[in-house]
């Protein structure tokens, strides 16, 4: 369980992070988006103990973050982004290296190196391995002393496909085991997918927290998709769904024969996004 109360972070005269509060569960994956600079990195590294905030209280699993950030190591794993690796050591050092400080033995080495498809190439010095690999090991290295709470920045950025769906499956099942994960992403596909919950932020606030369902729901436009005939071309228009305006359109065009195709549009994600933040991502 995560618990924020009234946290603020400022620098200067800036509040980064402007009195935000939520929790988070045992055991939920939650979404954490917002634009860049809206103070998710910020939040996560407040929560994860690496800043301490100006003021508030953030609890973790019933530790205090801010009176002891130490308390909370034994419980956390994280994934950021620019994280080390040893580069001329292979992965199976790596790991082993970070086994031996949380006392994890070679046995659960050996399982999440073939968890995450790594044994293979398990006696390879990392410096030689592609981004997708690079980053398998790092999410290992965090999976290894099976933490409660998982932090992942931006997993799946720059990755091919293939590599990004083998990070997500292995992220949810990780989940479904009972891992609390928290995952900041920039991709609302992933978002939408995979999270239970998520929280949105904008300039430092917390704009919203719910599910993907019901934000859709909520900040959505459903719009319907309709293909016709124009003098000789073939139109196309997607229009706000159930208007007085797009119902008569559509009933003239059934009446005159000239409808091509037509079908209603779910809202995505992303116009869910851009209504709550004023942006577009992807
Ligand atoms: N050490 C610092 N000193 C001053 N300002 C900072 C510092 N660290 C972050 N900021 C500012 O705080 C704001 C929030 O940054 P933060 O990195 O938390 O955003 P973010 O939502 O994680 O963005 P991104 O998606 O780009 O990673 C930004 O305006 C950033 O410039």
């Amino acid at each position: 369980m995560i618990e924020l109360n009234r946290v603020i972070k400022c620098y200067g005269q800036k509040n980064v992070v402007n009195d935000i509060s939520f929790s988070i569960p045992e055991g939920e994956l939650f979404g954490f988006l917002g634009p860049n600079g809206a103070g998710k990195s910020t939040t996560i590294r407040m929560i994860t103990g690496l800043l301490k905030p100006t003021s508030g209280s953030i609890i973790v699993n019933g530790h205090d973050v801010i009176a002891n950030k130490k308390s909370i190591c034994e419980d956390i794993g994280v994934v950021f982004e620019l994280q080390n690796l040893y580069l001329r050591s292979s992965i199976e050092e790596n790991l082993k290296l970070f086994a031996a400080l949380y006392r994890v033995n070679d046995k659960q080495v050996n399982q999440v190196m073939e968890e995450l498809q790594l044994t293979e190439r398990r006696k390879m010095a990392v410096k030689k391995l592609s981004k997708g690999w690079k980053q398998r090991v790092l999410i290992a290295r965090a999976l290894l002393h099976q933490p409660k709470i998982l932090f992942l920045d931006e997993p799946t950025s720059g990755l091919d496909p293939n590599t990004a769906i083998l990070i997500r499956n292995h992220i949810k099942r990780v989940n479904e085991k009972g891992t609390t994960v928290v995952l900041t992403t920039h991709d609302m596909y992933e978002a939408d997918e995979m999270s239970n919950r998520v929280g949105i932020m904008n300039e430092g606030r917390l704009v919203a927290i719910d599910t993907p369902e019901r934000l859709k729901q909520q900040h959505g436009k459903n719009e319907i998709f309709v293909e016709y005939k124009d003098n000789g071309n073939i139109n196309k228009k997607n229009l706000p769904f159930g208007t007085n305006e797009t119902n008569q359109f559509i009933a003239q065009l059934i009446k005159e024969g000239r409808v091509v195709n037509i079908h209603t549009m779910e809202s995505s994600f992303s116009t869910v996004f851009a209504e709550l933040t004023g942006r577009k991502l992807n």
